[in-house]
């Protein structure tokens, strides 16, 4: 064993001694040093292990790194006891310390930084992210990165199928528990630590730009107008300008001194109310017309309207749950005078045909004094003339935009709601915001497919869904209006620099943060 011991050492020794040195330096070494081999030998035997531990070994950095740092400890020592091997000292105990601050640093990740993820997701870090080598640091990167935590009250709905879009998101449940259940009958409990996904829903088609698709709906259009571009608000400053796809229109515009823009040129068809017919015998014949919804918007031909009439009440008398929202387009105000922008023939058909079959509409102010027969210029007007259209058949009003109590002047906007449904208690609403000073295309078109769809998510919240609707659409405006001013510099936008920015919106559309709040009347 002594012999050994002897030849071992001068191994070591050779690579930085001569050979008479070597001679030298050993035969100075005192037996009693040389009988230090058991550290030796532990030294070495740590580095052993650190190779040999298998990687598959739950806590292999730290155990690799601790038995080599302590194979090195042990090599120092054993230099720094063996006068012959003062270099054999230095450098073991250079590579001990580089091992002590990794795993001081191992330590530090370990530890430490562990109390920097969220209590609330410790125990998933640990069970589902640790055991695959995630340190407490890509963990943190990892939720307050690309995921989000979500609280969900006591039985609100994670997702609910033929709304919730499928396959957009997995999630994992944190805490409490969640059941699944279909057609009102309990399948199974989601635990805290279980995944959470929509894989029972049918893949829903989903297409970013049409807002209605973005929130789940399944929608069967048919365009009432093919044009090339939004007509803007020429027609509002033009009056009847239906169907005169001409650019003298915008050269008119412009000399009668319009401030605000408008596209200059637009091309396209109006559909006509036999195509219509023929759009529904098609869906009839099928027998796909088995809709939850119909929403109808700008429509500008009275025998259009007539037809569109009898659809509704066929679909009605086929599902008598299905609700008819409708955006009566007649027209708007104009630097404080109101115009209609379709033929005048129009009215007494939204009046008389229309009112009477809708659920919900959603008129401006200037739309609503024209079916009602009465001007508003207050909010308790306002709240009669919501009371004359009730009278007239929707059970649910929202006047989108008005000027009560001198808004307008002092740049703001209001928007009124009513809710009066048998069984249900009546609500009112008010909301106000301030007028973003650009003229956007589309909005009432967006107002109406909101409102639609947040009053389904919310049936029993008139007042949540009228915030969630008027948010999304704000915060529609607001990112539209910001880019806009980027692309025009110091001009003022057109209207090519205002189409609304749907798509890099579609977050806010689906899940609007609530940033105007309703008061209730
Ligand atoms: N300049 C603006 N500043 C702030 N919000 C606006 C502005 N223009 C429209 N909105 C928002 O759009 C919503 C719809 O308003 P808008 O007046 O365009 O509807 P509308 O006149 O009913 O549309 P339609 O042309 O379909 O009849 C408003 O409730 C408001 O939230
Ligand atoms: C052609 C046309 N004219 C007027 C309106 C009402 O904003 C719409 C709906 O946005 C439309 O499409």
């Amino acid at each position: 064993m002594t012999n050994d011991w002897t030849n071992s050492t001068s191994m070591w020794a050779s690579g930085s001694t001569t050979n008479s040195n070597l001679t030298n330096s050993t035969s100075q070494c005192s037996p009693k040093l040389q009988g230090q081999t058991g550290i030796w030998y532990g030294g070495e035997t740590c580095l052993l292990l650190a190779l040999l531990i298998p990687q598959t070994l739950r806590f292999h950095p730290q155990i690799f790194k601790t038995s080599l740092g302590a194979g090195f400890v042990l090599l120092a020592v054993w230099g720094a006891v063996n006068r012959c091997a003062m270099d054999v000292l230095v450098w073991h105990t250079t590579i001990a310390f580089v091992c002590l601050i990794q795993i001081a640093f191992f330590v530090y990740e370990q530890t430490l930084q562990i109390f920097r993820v969220p209590a609330v997701l410790r125990p998933i870090y640990k069970t589902h992210f640790a055991p695959l080598g995630f340190t407490p640091r890509m963990f943190r990167r990892l939720v307050g990165g690309p995921s989000r935590l979500r609280n969900l009250a006591q039985n609100q709905p994670y997702a609910i199928e033929e709304i919730t879009p499928a396959g957009t998101s997995l999630s994992l449940l944190v805490c409490g528990r969640l059941r699944v259940s279909h057609k009102g009958e309990v399948l199974h409990t989601i635990w805290p630590g279980e995944f959470v996904d929509s894989p029972e829903f049918r893949a829903t088609r989903i297409h970013p730009r049409q807002p209605f698709q973005v929130m789940g709906f399944e929608v069967d259009t048919i365009n009432s107008v093919q044009f090339s571009n939004h007509t803007g608000n020429c027609r509002a400053v033009l009056g009847s300008a239906r169907r005169v796809p001409d650019s003298t229109i915008a050269a008119n515009t412009r000399a009668k001194g319009a401030t605000e823009p408008c596209y200059k040129h637009w091309r396209g068809h109006v559909l006509k109310s036999d195509e219509l017919c023929e759009l529904y015998e098609g869906l009839r014949l099928n027998g796909i017309t088995d809709y939850d919804y119909v929403l109808t918007g700008y429509t500008a031909d009275r025998s259009f309207l007539e037809r569109l009439v009898g659809i509704i009440k066929d679909l009605k008398q086929g599902n008598p749950q299905m609700v008819y929202v409708c955006d009566p387009v007649l027209g708007d105000t104009w630097d404080g005078k109101g115009s209609m922008y379709v033929p005048e023939d129009l009215l007494p058909v939204y009046r008389d045909l229309v009112l009477p079959m809708a659920d919900v509409i959603t008129p401006n102010q200037f739309e609503a004094e024209l079916l009602t027969g009465r001007t508003f210029s207050t909010q308790s007007e306002a709240i009669e003339v919501m009371e004359c259209l009730h009278a007239r058949g929707p059970h649910t009003v929202l006047i989108t935009s008005a000027d009560v109590d001198g808004a307008r002047k002092n740049d703001r906007l209001v928007v009124f709601g009513s809710r009066n449904q048998p069984g249900r208690r009546r609500e009112r609403i008010r909301m106000e915001m301030p007028r973003i000073s650009a003229v956007f295309v589309g909005t009432g078109d967006l107002f109406a497919a909101m409102l639609l769809a947040w009053l389904h998510r919310h049936p029993h919240d008139f007042k949540l869904a009228c915030e969630k609707a008027v948010s999304a659409i704000q915060h529609v405006l607001h990112r539209t209006f910001h880019c806009a001013r980027e692309l025009a510099g110091h001009e003022k936008p057109n209207s090519a620099e205002l189409e609304l920015r749907m798509i890099q919106s579609k977050k806010d559309i689906e899940d609007p943060q609530v940033t105007l709040h309703a008061s209730s009347l």
